[in-house]
């Protein structure tokens, strides 16, 4: 009984055992189920991931494709970086020359600007001295007909005058046969020198034009006040007329006076007008009618000058000295006073001359004459007085 005991016991264990295998087979199979559908899932997931894998895989040499592509373009890119950084450096470069190129450029333009502002200047200069010169060239051409008249007038007064030498001159040739036919300087010579004293009655050509007179009686022969102003206008002219019949004679007018108290143009010096020849004859009396000069006393210019002093000497000429001097009129006016020197014959005939030729010019270019004086054996000319007159042909 003992001995089946322990095999029912050991029988036992060993069942026990059994089951606790069996259970922990059961378990295993639970677990290898387990795996099997773990192993089926994973299978599953191992297809997947082949199938992904070869995706992948696809990819893969599709990205490996893409990146020999874009190494290409890389490589195509770089090389094209390079050829742009070249151009780039190239452009720099040109930009730089250009620069540089401007800046001289803006240099140049600046300078030439400053040399056009120059020019412009200049040429505005021009311009201004254009128009001067061409207003004076306005002025001269104007001086120049003035001067064609002048110069006509001129010529016809050098006819007249040789006209009168010839006749003169003719007239002579009868008292001097050895007065030949000569130039006409000759002759004006000649008749320079021919003394007035051998004009007389008792010489052959001379004696059928001179009548002999009485001396000048020192009382006039005939006074008498008139007022003139009722029968002639304002503005007359005046002149000599005489008749000897049918006979024909050369009558000198040895002197005349006119006083007029009222200036036409209002121009009353304080002196009056006085025009009064004593030494030349019809001829000279004819060609002062009609002008406006004046007859100035010795003692007038003698103040006016301060008696001739040698600070108001403006000059010397061929004929006299000229002094600066003021009239005691209201617009204090200034004068040039010109002194004959010599008081011979020539002197006069120079005082003359200047005298009628200056009379009979009026020219805004020549100096004005106001008139004349003479006096105690001196010829005196009075002229406007020039401020800036420096030149010695003012007349
Ligand atoms: N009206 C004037 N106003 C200012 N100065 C004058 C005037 N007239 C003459 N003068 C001055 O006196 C100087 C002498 O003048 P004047 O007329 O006597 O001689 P000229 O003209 O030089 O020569 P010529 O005797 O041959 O006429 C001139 O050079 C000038 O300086």
């Amino acid at each position: 009984m003992a001995g089946t005991s322990s095999e029912s016991e050991s029988l036992l264990l060993r069942i026990r055992q059994l089951e606790r295998e069996r259970d922990d087979l059961h378990k295993d199979i639970e677990q290898l189920s387990g795996l099997e559908q773990e192993i089926e899932t994973l299978k599953g997931e191992l297809s997947a991931y082949k199938t992904e894998n070869e995706n992948l895989q696809e990819e893969l040499s599709e990205a490996y494709r893409m990146k020999s592509q874009m190494a290409d373009l890389h490589r195509a890119e770089v090389t094209k970086n390079l050829d742009a950084e070249r151009q780039l450096k190239f452009f720099q470069g040109c930009i730089a020359v250009a620069f540089a190129e401007r800046d001289q450029s803006i240099m140049e333009a600046e300078k030439a600007k400053e040399k056009e502002d120059i020019m412009f200047q200049k040429f505005n200069d021009m311009e201004k001295r254009m128009e001067g010169l061409n207003l004076e060239c306005i002025e001269q051409k104007k001086l120049l007909d003035q001067l064609q008249i002048d110069l006509t007038k001129q010529r016809e007064y050098n006819e007249m005058f040789q006209k009168v030498v010839g006749k003169f001159y003719q007239i002579r040739q009868q008292s001097f046969p050895d007065f030949e036919d000569e130039s006409l300087d000759n002759k004006c010579l000649r008749l320079l020198e021919d003394s007035g004293d051998a004009w007389s009655y008792n010489d052959k050509s001379t004696f059928k034009y001179i009548v002999p007179i009485k001396p000048r009686p020192v009382d006039p022969i005939l006074t008498c006040n008139l007022d003139i102003s009722k029968f002639v206008a304002q503005r007359s002219y005046f002149g000599f007329s005489a008749s000897t019949g049918t006979s024909i004679e050369l009558k000198s007018v040895l002197r005349w006076n006119l006083a007029v108290e009222v200036l036409p143009d209002g121009k009353g010096l304080g002196i009056g007008l006085t025009v009064a020849l004593c030494i030349g004859g019809a001829i000279l009396a004819a060609l002062l009618i009609g002008s406006f000069i004046l007859e100035f006393s010795f003692k007038d210019l003698k103040r006016a000058s301060d008696d001739f002093n040698e600070k108001n000497k403006l000059g010397h000429g061929g004929f006299g000295v000229v002094y600066r001097g003021v009239l005691p009129d209201e617009e204090r006016t200034e004068i040039a006073v010109k002194r004959f020197l010599r008081n011979d014959m020539k002197s006069k005939d120079d005082f003359l001359a200047e005298l009628v030729i200056i009379n009979q010019l009026c020219h805004k270019h020549l100096v004005g004459l106001y008139g004349w004086c003479h006096e105690n054996g001196s010829l005196l000319l009075v002229y406007e007085y020039m401020p800036s007159c420096a030149c010695s042909n003012c007349h």
